[in-house]
């Protein structure tokens, strides 16, 4: 499946309930069904959230006026700088003007605003309503560009405020990153351009100055960019970038969201894992100073985007409002709070965290920043670092240092002291399910005095966005982190506990308080209701998540030196895969207490307490026994491949490529570890990365940007491997002149994007311009097609490098068609259907065109075993798994606003 269709179906204005139907509707045709407007009141929530934020009479207005307004549409300029800058130009100078000339009702029209704390004003809002959009002209054009550049991956749909907490990474070139909890992938996408950042310019200088003497001289005049290019920023490779990220979610299915999400970006520099991130498994590196002992990964910066009960999110999940109770976010805390903790344990010294949520509710920040730093030993280690110098422009409030904790019931709390009072002084002991001292602020030892004002809260009013919570923390030296103590881990065990018995028990050690039945019944009751509503509404659950069970935390403790590693075999699960991998800080096999399990865990055997990952749908804490989820298909493994590898040696001789490009970084994705359909290249730490934790269960679900795909060729000299469209920026550059064309025609470009297959034979390569006689004598087989345009046309000024394939009589790039029409709209301001020259002669001349156009169309082999036409959308399937745009859409505003992707384009 292409990415055409992304956009195609769906309801208006992102309706996600649309998808239950009418069972007395005859078959192909669904009834439009209205739902009941939902009414924009919550008692409690308002009483809550008044009560606690404090904020000034006139502002309190505008806040809650904000929340009830609908959230303007936002997006960002993505890839590399350059070409986001150039992307972006087209909006301003193309859309913008005609925009703004409209005029409605006698006031002329809010043009897309660009978000005035975002850096390059790479970032744009825009608050037009649906019923002007859909009138103007002007803003169908600008639809289809969007549309257009979203399914190629230059322009990302996001939210404002959840392009926050990357910007406040401090992430540089040539650092390790992690981001935790990263579907569907906004915040990783950002990452990865900062580990990228200036990388093309580098490279540039680089291969111009050592390669002059060889055959991959790139001869065009030094941009600017390059000029400017900080080799010392990422020097060690050549200029390609060194730095890392790995990209990890705990639900399988959403993770090949986020592979689909970054994939765009074809970077060598990240891999993909499927782990719960309150035990994320140690990653082994090499150990230069003694390779006999392991030696583990730990990061220059962690994203802990944690789950979340996400009321910030209200503006546009408005069944918030109906749905809101305190339950969600008291759920989260604890997994909160193991992610925090699991986060700053593999972090270096010296290092980032940065930790948000899209919730309001102080049970999911501060008092998880607090509880964190607490666990982790306190200032000494963990320092709330002071951003507000950052992100000029940005309105935002302190984070609070007093705050109250609502139960489920409703009732507010101002101590723990208080809720250990009423559960001391009533009759049963009971203790007001779901609380623990970690929530409330801490009033004795080191941790006192946090400065939490230096959390960052966004509220919807200050801005018109959404509300979102940001902290950054800085490890200022390792640590070993306290286990969660006994009183908590008692209350945690009595929320979860699911019936008296169970209660009961835990009651022997904490501090005689106790859960009752009825309080667990109302709690079942309240989230059988609450689901029932959703599927009624045809909805999946655009409520909060609730996390699933936690884990032992003495798995991940800190220990000062890693332990050696228990000897393991690859597990296709990720329960089993927990038993064989260590931690940065100890190997998770020498686990011998359990201390806690979280409030979901239903069952008080500390043993029982089995890792298991959430979904968005897995709203049910009350749960007796949770049965593990499957976990996805197996996993191809990541075979590298030699140097001196037959396939590797003849497409260094096909291609000439420069000795000065790696030929120790292609793998491939077979147990039996041979090029069989396509070869991949990472970067040297990816590949070291994936090399050292082959076997130790550590699962990894993607990596590798792929380089060469196997293509029937038509004679025995030309090379069976053509260069992927993916690869190309990696590789062009070291391509030796002999498989290099270069193009600097603006009409010459647009003919090779419209026309699929244009004639060579005869005289026809004439049309071809400037490159005609190039490719006439050119050899058969893949090359590549630099672009480097000449003149000083806004429009046609970047360069680039793309895969052409001769054939006898025909030319054709290998690029989707989503790619086509996406170049042909930026470059050319032009929407002309593609032709299909191959298919035109075979309809023309019948079976003695077919032959013609199938020589033309030179097959790849094996499963690859399709046509030209076909490899077009091969390139942009999701990742293994089958997910209709339904369900893509579906899925991903189930779980976090930013994370949803509409059923219908932005405007
Ligand atoms: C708020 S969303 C992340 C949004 C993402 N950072 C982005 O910008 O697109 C939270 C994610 O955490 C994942 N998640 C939930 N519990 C988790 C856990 N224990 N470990 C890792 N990921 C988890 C969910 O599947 C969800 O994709």
């Amino acid at each position: 499946m292409g990415r055409g269709g992304k956009f195609k179906k769906g309801g208006r204005g992102g309706n996600r309930g649309g998808r239950g139907g009418h069972r007395d509707a005859p078959a192909g045709h669904r009834p439009y069904t209205t739902y009941p407007e939902v009414k924009k009141e919550n008692e409690r929530f308002e009483r809550y959230y008044d009560g606690l934020l404090l904020l000034p009479e006139e502002e309190k207005a505008e806040f809650w006026a904000a929340l009830k307004k609908e959230l303007p549409n936002s997006f960002r300029f993505c890839g590399s700088k350059g070409h986001a800058l150039s992307v972006k130009r087209l909006l301003q100078n193309r859309y913008i003007p005609e925009i703004t000339r409209i005029t409605h009702e006698g006031t002329l029209v809010n043009p897309p605003q660009p978000v005035p704390w975002y850096p390059d004003s790479l970032a744009w809002s825009m608050s037009t309503p649906k019923n002007v959009i859909r009138k103007f002209p002007p803003f169908s054009a600008f639809q289809k560009f969007l549309v257009s550049e979203t399914s190629v991956g230059n322009i990302s749909r996001q939210e404002v405020v959840s392009m926050i907490p990357p910007l406040l990474m401090d992430l540089r070139p040539g650092m390790t990153a992690l981001d935790l909890c990263a579907a569907p992938g906004s915040k990783a996408a950002q990452l990865l351009e900062m580990i990228h950042r200036g990388e093309e310019a580098r490279i540039r200088q680089v291969v111009r100055k050592f390669l002059g003497a060889e055959n991959g001289e790139i001869k065009s005049e030094e941009t600017l960019e390059e000029e400017a290019a900080q080799l010392e920023a990422d020097p060690s490779d050549d200029g390609r970038a060194t730095g890392m990220l790995i990209a990890n979610d705990a639900d399988y299915k959403r993770s090949h969201m986020l592979i689909h999400q970054l994939k765009r970006l074809s970077s060598p520099n990240m891999v993909v894992t499927n782990h719960d991130a309150t035990m994320y498994p140690s990653i082994r590196i090499s150990n230069p100073t003694d390779p006999s002992k392991p030696n583990y990964l730990k990061f220059d910066r962690i994203l802990a985007d944690v789950p979340c009960s996400g009321d910030g999110t209200l503006r546009k999940n408005v069944n918030l409002w109906k749905d809101w109770a305190p339950a969600g976010a008291l759920g989260l805390h604890i997994t909160q709070v193991r992610i925090l903790v699991r986060a700053l344990q593999m972090l270096k010294p010296g290092g980032r965290v940065v930790y948000s949520t899209c919730s309001m509710n102080p049970v999911e920040n501060e008092s998880v920043v607090s509880a964190a730093i607490d666990r982790c030993g306190g200032p000494s280690k963990i320092e709330i670092v002071d951003c507000k110098n950052q992100l000029p422009g940005l309105k935002r409030k302190l984070g609070l240092k007093e705050w109250q904790i609502i139960d489920k019931s409703g009732r507010v709390w101002n101590s723990w002291k208080e809720v250990e009072e009423f559960a001391q002084s009533s009759e049963e002991g009971v203790i007001p399910s779901r609380l623990a001292d970690t929530m409330f602020p801490i009033t004795e030892g080191d941790c006192v005095d946090l400065p939490l004002d230096r959390c960052m809260r966004v509220y919807a009013h200050q801005q018109d966005t959404g509300g979102f919570f940001i902290t950054v923390l800085h490890k200022l030296a390792e640590f070993k982190a306290k286990p969660e103590d006994a009183k908590k881990q008692a209350t945690a065990a009595a929320a979860a506990a699911p019936t008296v018995e169970a209660a009961a028990t835990t009651n022997g050690s904490a501090n005689g308080v106790k859960r009752s039945l009825e309080e667990n019944e109302t709690e079942e009751t309240a989230l059988k209701k609450q689901k029932t509503a959703e599927e009624t509404n045809g909805q999946e659950a655009a409520i909060p998540l609730i996390a699933e069970p936690a884990v032992s935390e003495v798995a991940v403790e800190a220990a000062p030196e890693p332990a050696p590693e228990p000897a393991v075999e690859p597990a296709t699960e990720v329960a089993t895969s927990f038993e064989g991998v260590g931690t940065a800080d100890g190997p998770m096999t020498e686990v011998t207490e359990v201390t806690e399990v979280a409030p979901e865990v239903a069952s008080l055997d500390s043993t029982t307490a089995t890792p298991t990952v959430q979904t968005p749908s897995a709203a049910a804490p009350e749960q007796p026994e949770r049965k593990r989820k499957p976990q996805g298909p197996y996993e191809e493994p990541f075979k590298y491949l030699q140097p001196d590898n037959e396939v590797i040696k003849s497409v260094t001789e096909f291609y000439k490529i420069s000795p000065r490009f790696p030929s120790d970084r292609y793998m491939v994705r077979n147990a039996m570890g041979e090029p069989a359909k396509a070869i991949y290249y990472t970067s040297a730490l990816v590949r070291d990365i994936l090399v050292h934790n082959e076997g130790r269960g550590v699962k990894f679900i993607h990596g590798g940007v792929k380089m060469f795909v196997k293509q029937d060729a038509p004679s025995a000299d030309v090379c069976r491997w053509r260069i992927q469209s993916e690869g190309m920026p990696i590789l062009h550059g070291y391509v030796g002149e002999d498989r290099v064309v270069v193009l600097k025609n603006k009409e010459t470009l647009r003919r090779l994007l419209v026309e699929m297959f244009p004639k060579i034979s005869g005289d026809e390569y004439k049309k071809l311009n400037e490159i005609g006689e190039r490719v006439r004598d050119l050899g058969l087989g893949c090359c590549v097609l630099r672009v480097e345009p000449e003149g000083d046309d806004e429009e046609f000024c970047e360069t680039m490098a793309l895969p052409l394939w001769k054939s006898f009589q025909s030319l054709n790039l290998m690029l989707p068609k989503e790619d086509r029409s996406a170049m042909l709209l930026r470059i050319y301001n032009d929407t002309t259907p593609l032709v299909n020259l191959g298919s035109l002669v075979k309809e023309k001349k019948g079976e003695e065109g077919k032959a013609e156009a199938e020589a033309a169309e030179a097959k790849t082999e094996g499963e690859d075993d399709t046509k030209m036409e076909d490899i077009q959308d091969e390139e942009v399937k999701v990742e293994d798994v089958e997910m209709t745009d339904n369900v893509k859409v579906e899925e991903e505003a189930a779980i976090k606003p930013e994370a949803a992707v509409k059923d219908e384009p932005v405007v």
